[in-house]
Formats: C-alpha cells, structure tokens, sequence
C-alpha cells in the first residue's frame, strides 16, 4: 500500500547546497546522501548556483544556502533561490540578529540555521527531510478571505505543502472528501459566514479522526475559551493572530510529524516484520471489507488457508535462521501469486491466509493449487544448502459468507490436506459435512 506521507514516483530528489566552505559542504552532502537518500549538488558561489539551476532546476526539492558568498556577499543568493525559482530554502548564518531574521523571513527563505549551533546539521537534516516529506502532504487552508488564504498558501508553499484552498465550510467538506488521503491538515479559520470553523471542525470530525486528518484552528480573536472550544471541536492544534510566520511553520510541521509518528506506528502494528506482510489485525479489518463488497456485488468469498508442512522438523534441522529464510521466500511467493486487491495475511508461525472475492470453489482450489506448487519449488540457499519445504493447503468459497466462516472453512480442509498425507489442496466442498 502507498504511503501518502511520502513523495510520490516524480517527487524532487536533489539537494542544491551552496556553501564557499568545502568541508562544509562536504559534510553536509555526505548527511543528506547518506540520512535522508536524496542526491545533493554543490555550489561554492552564486555563479556556480546558477549554472546548477540551469542544469538540474526541475530536481531540485531544497537548497541549502550560505549568505556570505564570494561572489555575493550578503546573501543576494537568497533571491535567485527563494524569489525567482521558489524553490525552498534553509539558510546558514553566522549569527541572528532580529533585523537579520525580519529580512530572511521576509525573503521566503523557510528557515534559517546558525552555522555554529551545536546542532546545526541535524537542524538542517530534520529541515530537508520535512521539505522532502511535504510534497506528498496536502494542506486545505480554509478562510473567506481571499487574502488571508493566500498569505497562509504562501507561507505553506515555503516548506514546500502541496495547498489547497476554500472560501468556505461547505467547500472545505468537499474538497477534503474529493482529495481523500491528499489532505492531510486543515487550517481553519474561526469567523467565516455561513458555517463557522467550529462547526466545520465538528462535522469534519464526524467522518475523519484525528490520527487521519489534523486540523489547527485559527482565529483573530483568540480568547481562552475560543481556543478551548476548537480544541474540545476536535482541533489538534490552534493559532492566534497575528502571529509569527514561525510559529505557523513549527505548528504545522509538527502536527504533520505527529501524523506521520502515528501512521508508521498504525502500519508497524499492522506488519510482520520477518516477511513484511500484514498480520492478523490487518485481516481482521480490511477482509471485512472485502466480504462487505462481497454481499453487496453478491460474489463469493474465497479463502485459502497455506500451512507450511513439519516446519518444526526443518527448524530442528537446519536451526531457526533457515526456517526463517523459508518463511520469507513463501511470503514473497504468495505475494507473487495472489493480486493486488486480495488479503493476504502471516496468521501466525507457519501459517498464511488468503481471502479473495470472485472465485467459486473451483477457482479458489486453483489459486490453492498454484500456490502449493510454487512453494514446492522454492529453493532457498542457507549454509550451503538449498532449503525446501512444503504446504498443505485449504480452500473454501462461500456465497454471502463470513470472513470467519470462510476462514473456518478453509481451516478445516487445511487440517484435512495434513491428514491426507499434506503437500496437497483439499476443498472445503469435497469434505463430507
Ligand atoms: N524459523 C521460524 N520458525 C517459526 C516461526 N514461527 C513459528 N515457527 C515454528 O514453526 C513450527 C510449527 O510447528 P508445528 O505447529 O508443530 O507444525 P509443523 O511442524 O509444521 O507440522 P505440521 O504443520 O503438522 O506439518 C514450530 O516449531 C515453531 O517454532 C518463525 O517466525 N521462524
């Protein structure tokens, strides 16, 4: 399953760092490969941070910039960068003074990092990753006026958020539903005609919750109970104005980090982490589903149930490493066989279920079939040797059914498949009642 947290197949995936200091750069390209896996160009001046847009422009997803260059001493960089190419921008200074940071900020530059902060690098690493991060994060700025939304567009579009506008509650409920996982955060705004960001918050929260969609209220007149108010509503997180341009950038970049944290923390409790397929939990929720669609298209439900033949014999024999290295190479088979829209599941130990809509119960004893041979087949080198193994497996079709029945079903031809002398496929339609 795609992640939408992360950059989707065409997203930006250079680095330009420009930095008259070699092992400066030097180091901060080496982190950028080697911590975040994005390729980084370097520029030691301004001439040489032109000739790189010129040649990798359209890569380019950040650019790294020091403000005192040969070539442009105080920091006329920033402008080639930030206002002609809008490409966002982490900068490097030598200090940071208020007048200085007014001027970065005004410039659009998204943050700015003194060089000497004893953790400057991972401040600029944690920067770039979030740039990175944002191309798949889609933020829907709410507000009626026009210019409101668009100073938010703008400061968003600094960290590099993919925006989405609405002038009203309605058109927020509808923009949310049509981009589905697109939009990840909602900024609304409290004082809106017709609905107010309260009641959109509300109604919001009635289909989306709050690990799904984070949303921050805002508002020019914040009083402690209005705050209290979005928040009991259902918002994450809540914004006074005015307020600093900062304070929206930290607000929003870590209401989406919160996001992300709770989405790799959902998909790891999903996930078997020996062969990478989903667990039983998942099973549990998504074949469902999948039943649902089942009785409403009024197709079968198939099961197969894949039980890997005296496993403990093979563990006994050539140790756990190598059972290990045979659990992977069924998961990797069943992977190949079954298609994208089924379940597939690792149960438990040795054991695999399948459940797919559309097949009759000869049609699921095929599917059984091809998977029992594949496995079959495996050969799987460890120590020196070509580990192979077995499975019996069990198939069941039901109209209308159960995900439990079908599994229960199927089980008990598994169990059937075991008694027959296993390495076989037995159908839960040839077993007598
Ligand atoms: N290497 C490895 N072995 C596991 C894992 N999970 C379960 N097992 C082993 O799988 C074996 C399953 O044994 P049994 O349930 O007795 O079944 P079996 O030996 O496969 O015998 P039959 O199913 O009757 O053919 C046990 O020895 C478990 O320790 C795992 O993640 N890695």
């Amino acid at each position: 399953m795609s992640d939408p947290l992360s950059p989707g197949p065409s997203a930006r995936d250079h680095v330009l760092v420009v930095e008259d200091s070699r092992s400066v750069a030097a180091l901060l390209a080496g982190r950028i490969e080697s911590e975040l896996g994005l390729r980084t160009v370097a520029a030691g001046s301004r001439a040489q941070a032109r000739e790189a847009l010129a040649e990798y422009g359209g890569r380019f997803v950040a650019a790294v910039l020091d403000l005192h260059l040969p070539d442009a001493p105080d920091g006329e960089v920033v402008g080639d960068i930030v206002s002609q190419e809008a490409l966002p921008a982490l900068v490097l200074t030598a200090g940071i003074e208020d007048d200085l940071r007014d001027r970065l900020i005004r410039s659009g530059v998204c943050d700015y990092v003194v060089k000497t902060a004893p953790d400057a690098v991972e401040t600029v690493l944690a920067g770039i990753r979030r740039i990175h991060r944002n191309q798949g994060v889609g933020v829907l700025v709410v507000d009626d006026s026009r210019t409101a939304r668009a100073y938010l567009v703008e400061l968003l579009s600094r960290w590099g958020y993919r925006c989405y506008q609405a002038g009203g509650g309605e058109d927020a409920l509808k923009a949310v539903e049509q981009a589905q996982s697109r939009i990840r955060l909602v900024l609304c705004d409290q004082n809106m005609p017709g609905m107010d960001g309260e009641t959109l918050i509300r109604r919001l929260r009635q289909h989306y919750p709050p690990q799904r969609l984070g949303i921050i209220g805002v508002s020019s007149h914040g009083s402690g109970i209005l705050s209290a108010r979005l928040l009991k509503a259902g918002a994450n997180d809540f914004l006074t104005r005015p307020f600093l341009e900062e304070e929206l950038s930290v607000r929003v970049n870590l209401n989406v980090d919160l996001l992300e944290l709770l989405r790799e923390a959902e998909s790891n409790a999903r996930c078997d982490p020996l062969t990478g397929l989903s667990n039983r939990r998942y099973l549990d929720e998504l074949a469902e589903q999948l039943a649902e669609t089942g009785r409403r298209t009024l197709q079968p439900l198939a099961a197969v149930v894949v039980d890997l033949d005296h496993f403990k014999a093979i563990n006994d024999r050539v140790g756990h490493f190598g059972g290990d290295a045979l659990l992977q190479a069924a998961a990797d088979l069943l992977r190949r066989t079954v298609r994208r829209a089924d379940v597939l599941v690792r149960a438990g130990g040795e054991e695999f279920y399948v459940v797919t809509l559309g097949l009759d119960s000869a049609g699921a004893a095929a599917l059984g079939e091809r998977i029992r041979s594949g496995i079959e087949l495996l050969e799987v080198g460890h120590g020196g040797e070509d580990l192979a193994v077995t499975a019996s497996v069990g198939v069941a079709s039901l109209d209308g059914g159960s995900v439990e029945a079908v599994l229960e079903a199927a089980d008990r031809a598994m169990y059937a498949a075991k008694e027959a002398g296993r390495n076989r496929v037995v159908s839960a339609a040839d077993l007598a009642d």
